[in-house]
Parts: structure tokens; C-alpha cells; sequence
């Protein structure tokens, strides 16, 4: 592609050199992984700084190099205010706009978005859509899964990942955007048709320095609506009326807004509401009229992301019929309240709670029905927001009758350092039992008939990291071959 093709959505640049002959084959983001002829993209990010990296970019074959300051190189160089920016714009032109080519819907917020992108997945499919979704457990492009390193990629790997969903005929895509991922402007320049917003509470603050930078942070996704090509389809916003930040969502995004609620008046409700322990009902009225929603998805929080869900549907021009039956037959998500079921006379729910405001909501909807004790095994990742630690800590011993302490992801973490955040200032009844496995035997072991035990935070995962190392661990595979022992030994 010319440099100059590559540079045409950059409003204002500067070179050392006349560049306007250079050609480039790529576009690269790492010194380590530059290919012959490539444009590199010096980034500034939290552990380093790309603009270190210029030399063994060029001994790897760089063509050309853009950057955010002067650089003492003889070497055609690119002058830009923001390079995060530029990537993410020149990404896109590299892949064609890819996006545009794409009814894209982006889910932020602190809780529900990879929940809410399952749903939107079930929905579209049985819609007879092509889909692709982008998250925390998986990519998925047209039913072919790929690993992924982040919720949210960064902005070169997005469009590339766009640009493949294209080439498979894809015609949804479905993708988590976290708040590093709009801070970090990996999500710049994508055309989203449908922006939603699920709540915000505590997270992350090892991150953001304090909530309202969070909230920045998750405003840019409703900020940004609309600012790119697309412009002959509608977009829209989908806000949580309910959430105290909604008012100030709504304002930031120039676009229509659709809002859904239980409390407050809004554009969807909820109402006659059933919480039971099979799942839930309730009637959803829309704009398009009401209907009744039966689904397997439990708590008051799965009906916040079937409203959220449905909000995004109705705005796609989706039939109310499509979104009701799609709820009804919900596989729900792996490591989302997840039953492990070995005949046992007591319930054992894995789920991914792993913020203090997704462990109130579990915990509160195990209690609306749990006629037994309630046993919760849970622990704090390490490197990551210290002060939700006593918080998570302080929700498990309000709700559950045993709450057992102990370790999730330490990553570089002392796990005694981790605990001791978590229980140092603790009123109240709790084990300590840093082994993963012993605290989920010692929860399943004491349990009887009709108590629950509930272990949070890893979901899905199927590693616990230490040390920079991830060893196999699953919670539901640990659980299920503890409640084969027992089994065994009652035999
Ligand atoms: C703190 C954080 O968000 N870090 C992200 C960031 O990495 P970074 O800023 O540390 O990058 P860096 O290592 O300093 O490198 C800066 C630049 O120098 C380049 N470089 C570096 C070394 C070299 O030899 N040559 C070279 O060119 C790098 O390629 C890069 O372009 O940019 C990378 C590329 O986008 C991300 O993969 C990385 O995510 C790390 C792995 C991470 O753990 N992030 C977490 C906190 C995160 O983003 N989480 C959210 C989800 C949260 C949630 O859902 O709850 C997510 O979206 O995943
Ligand atoms: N709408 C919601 N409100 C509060 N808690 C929720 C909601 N939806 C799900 N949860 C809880 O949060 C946990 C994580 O849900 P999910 O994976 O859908 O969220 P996420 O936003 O993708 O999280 P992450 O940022 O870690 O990727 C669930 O296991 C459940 O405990
Ligand atoms: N996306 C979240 C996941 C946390 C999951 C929990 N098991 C942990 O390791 O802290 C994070 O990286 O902060
Ligand atoms: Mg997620």
C-alpha cells in the first residue's frame, strides 16, 4: 500500500524526509515481530516504550517509522501527536475500514459483557446471522475459535481480526470493550453501530487512578459513537437507566439512545419479575410491545443483560419472537453460574465473580433460594485493584454462612499479602486455606443436603497463574473430582 493511502485519515503529520514514493507490506506495533517493509508504530506503553525499540526495528526490515517525537535517525520518520491514535487509524485503512463492513456491537461496563455478547451470539444466530465475537474467554469468527491474550485486542489486531470476519462472511460482530481498551484507544476509529452500557462499580482501580477516571474511560465507547465513516446506518446507545451514571452516559454520546431499566422508567423494563431457582420470568415491554420472557438465566443480574441484550436486538431490527425464544433456550456461559452436577445432594455453582459488586449479586441470588448453608471459597487476583480486596471479602461473610479464603490468580503476589488484604480489617467468621483444592474440598466435604457452595472468580479459566507460571487448575474439574471421592468413599 502507498504511504500515502496509509496516512489519509491522519489530519496532521510531519516527516523528516520527502516519503511520498515509500510503499508499505504491513503495518507492526513490536520491534520483535516487524517483517520487511512494514510501517512501525512506536507506542508508549506501561512497561516500555516503542520509541526505544526504532534500531531493531529497522534491522528487522522496517520501511518506514511513526512516532509521537523527534527521533536522531537517519530514516524515513512519520510525526504524529498520539501514536495509540495513529495505529488504530492506519490499522484500519491497512484492513480496508473493515468495520463499516460490519454490523459491530461493542459491550462495556464493569460486569455482564461477556455474558451480554453469548446472548447477542444466540440471538443473531438464530437470527440466521454470520457472527464473530471478541472477549475474555475466546474470538470466535463464523464457529472457529482462536485464544485470545486480552478481553479487548489492541487496535492492530482488532482490524485484522475485522478484516478476517469480513473475508468469512461475517456479517455480525460481537465484541467486549474493557476501559484499558478505551484508554489504551484500541477500539479508536471502529465504526460501532451499537454501543452498550451494562453498570460500574468497583474495579480496576490499580488502573485508573479513581472511579471517574473509570467512568472516562467507559464514556469514550458512547463519546466516540458515530465519529467514524458509516454514517448511512443508524447507531445507537444501549444505557442501563438504573445505573447512577446513566444520566452522564446518555449525555456524552450524540447519538439516539435506548435505555432499560427495572427501577426507573425506561425504554425496556422489566416487570412481574419471578426469580426461582430454575431461572427466571418476566415481562419485557419495548418499544416494539411487550412480551414474556421465560429463561434459564438466574438473579436479578440476568435480567439486567437479557434487557441490555434485547435493547441492542431491537435496535438491529431483531423480532421480538427471535430475542424470547432465544432466551428460552440460552445455553448461558461456561464458568457463569455454572452447575457442577455429580448426583450430589447439595449445589455447586462455579461462576466468575471477581468483583465485589458480582459477588453480592451471586451471593444474594443463592440466598433468595438456597434452604441449606451457603459455603463460598474465594480469593483476589493478585497485581491488580488491591481495595477491592477487604470488599469482596466483607460480601462473602454477609452472605454466605462459611466463607473460605483463598488464592485466585497470585501472578507476582505474595498469597499470604493477598489474604491478608482481605481479611486484615474482617469482622466475622472465616477459614483461611491458601490451596485452591483444599478450600473447594473442605466447601464440598462439609456440605450437606440442600446447602450450596459457591466458588468465585476464576469461571471459565483452566489455570491458575503464579509466578508468571499457569499451572493447570479448573474450578469445575477440581469440584467435579472431589465429589467423585466423596462418592467413592460413601460407597
Ligand atoms: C496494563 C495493560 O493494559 N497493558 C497492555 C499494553 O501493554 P503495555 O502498555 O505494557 O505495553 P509495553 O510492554 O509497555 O510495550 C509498549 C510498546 O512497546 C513495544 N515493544 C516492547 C518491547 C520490545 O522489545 N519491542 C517493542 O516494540 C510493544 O509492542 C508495545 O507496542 O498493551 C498491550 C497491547 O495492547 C496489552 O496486551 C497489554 O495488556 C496486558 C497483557 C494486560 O494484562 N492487560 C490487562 C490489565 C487488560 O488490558 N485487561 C482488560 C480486561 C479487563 C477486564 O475485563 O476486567 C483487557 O482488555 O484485556
Ligand atoms: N449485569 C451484571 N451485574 C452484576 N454482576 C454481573 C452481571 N452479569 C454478570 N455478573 C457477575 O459478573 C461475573 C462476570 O460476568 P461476565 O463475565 O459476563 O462480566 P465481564 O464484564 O465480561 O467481566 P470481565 O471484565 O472480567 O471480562 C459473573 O460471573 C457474575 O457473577
Ligand atoms: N479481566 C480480569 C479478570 C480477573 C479474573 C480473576 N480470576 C483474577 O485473576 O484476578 C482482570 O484481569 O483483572
Ligand atoms: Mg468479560
Amino acid at each position: 500500500m502507498k504511504i500515502t493511502k496509509l496516512l489519509e485519515l491522519l489530519p496532521y503529520y510531519k516527516t523528516n524526509q520527502i516519503i511520498d514514493h515509500l510503499t508499505v507490506s504491513g503495518v507492526s506495533m513490536d520491534s520483535r515481530f516487524v517483517m520487511l517493509g512494514e510501517v512501525f508504530v512506536c507506542i508508549v506503553g506501561n512497561e516500555s516504550d516503542g520509541h526505544d525499540f526504532v534500531h531493531s526495528a529497522i534491522d528487522q526490515g522496517a520501511s518506514i517509522i511513526i512516532a509521537e517525537r523527534e527521533l536522531d535517525i537517519d530514516f524515513p520518520v512519520v510525526i504524529v501527536n498520539d501514536t495509540m491514535k495513529a495505529l488504530a487509524m492506519i490499522s484500519s485503512t491497512f484492513y480496508d475500514y473493515p468495520s463499516e463492513e460490519l454490523h459491530t456491537i461493542g459491550v462495556t461496563g464493569t460486569n455482564g459483557k461477556t455474558t451480554i455478547t453469548y446472548l447477542l451470539d444466540e440471538i443473531f444466530t438464530l437470527e440466521s446471522h454470520t457472527t464473530a465475537t471478541i472477549g475474555t474467554i475466546q474470538m470466535n469468527i463464523a464457529g472457529k475459535t482462536y485464544p485470545v491474550k486480552n478481553t479487548t485486542p489492541d487496535s492492530l489486531s482488532l482490524q485484522k481480526s475485522f478484516h478476517q470476519m469480513v473475508g468469512c462472511g461475517v456479517n455480525t460482530a460481537i465484541m467486549e470493550v474493557s476501559s484499558h481498551a478505551l484508554d489504551q484507544g484500541r477500539v479508536y476509529g471502529c465504526d460501532f453501530d451499537v454501543a452498550i452500557f451494562t453498570n460500574l462499580s468497583q474495579d480496576h482501580l490499580d488502573y485508573h487512578e479513581s472511579m471517574d477516571d473509570y467512568l472516562r474511560a467507559k464514556s469514550l465507547l458512547f463519546s466516540q459513537l458515530g465519529n467514524r465513516y458509516n454514517m448511512d446506518r443508524e447507531k445507537f446507545a444501549i444505557i442501563n437507566q438504573d445505573s447512577p451514571v446513566a444520566s452522564k452516559l446518555i449525555r456524552s454520546t450524540a447519538m439516539p439512545t435506548l435505555t432499560y431499566g427495572v427501577q426507573k422508567l425506561s425504554d425496556i423494563m422489566a416487570k412481574d419479575i419471578s426469580l426461582h431457582e430454575k431461572g427466571s420470568s418476566f415481562i419485557m415491554s419495548t418499544p416494539k410491545g411487550d412480551v414474556t420472557i421465560e429463561s434459564p438465566l438466574m438473579g436479578m443480574f440476568s435480567i439486567y443483560n437479557m434487557l441490555a441484550s434485547a435493547g441492542a436486538a431491537i435496535v438491529s431490527g431483531i423480532d421480538l419472537s427471535v430475542i424470547q425464544q432465544s432466551f428460552k433456550q440460552t445455553k448461558g456461559v461456561r464458568g457463569r453460574f455454572e452447575p457442577v452436577l455429580e448426583g450430589q445432594s447439595f449445589g455447586v455453582v462455579v461462576d466468575y465473580a471477581h468483583t465485589p459488586d458480582s459477588l453480592e449479586n451471586v451471593l444474594k441470588t443463592i440466598s433468595e433460594f438456597c434452604k441449606g448453608n451457603i459455603r463460598v471459597v474465594v480469593g483476589c487476583g493478585g497485581d491488580r485493584d488491591r481495595t477491592k480486596r477487604p470488599l469482596m471479602a466483607e460480601v462473602a461473610i454477609k452472605y454466605a454462612d462459611q466463607a473460605i479464603f483463598t488464592s485466585d490468580n497470585p501472578r507476582t503476589e505474595d498469597p499470604k499479602v493477598i489474604l491478608e488484604d482481605m481479611t486484615s480489617q474482617l469482622n466475622g467468621n472465616f477459614f483461611i486455606e491458601e490451596d485452591r483444592r483444599l478450600a473447594i474440598d473442605k466447601a464440598i466435604c462439609q456440605s450437606t443436603e440442600n446447602d450450596m457452595v459457591l466458588i468465585a472468580g476464576k469461571g471459565h479459566e483452566i489455570y491458575q497463574e503464579i509466578n508468571g507460571v499457569r499451572y493447570e487448575f479448573d474450578d469445575r474439574e477440581v469440584a467435579r473430582d472431589i465429589l467423585l471421592k466423596v462418592k467413592g468413599s460413601q460407597l
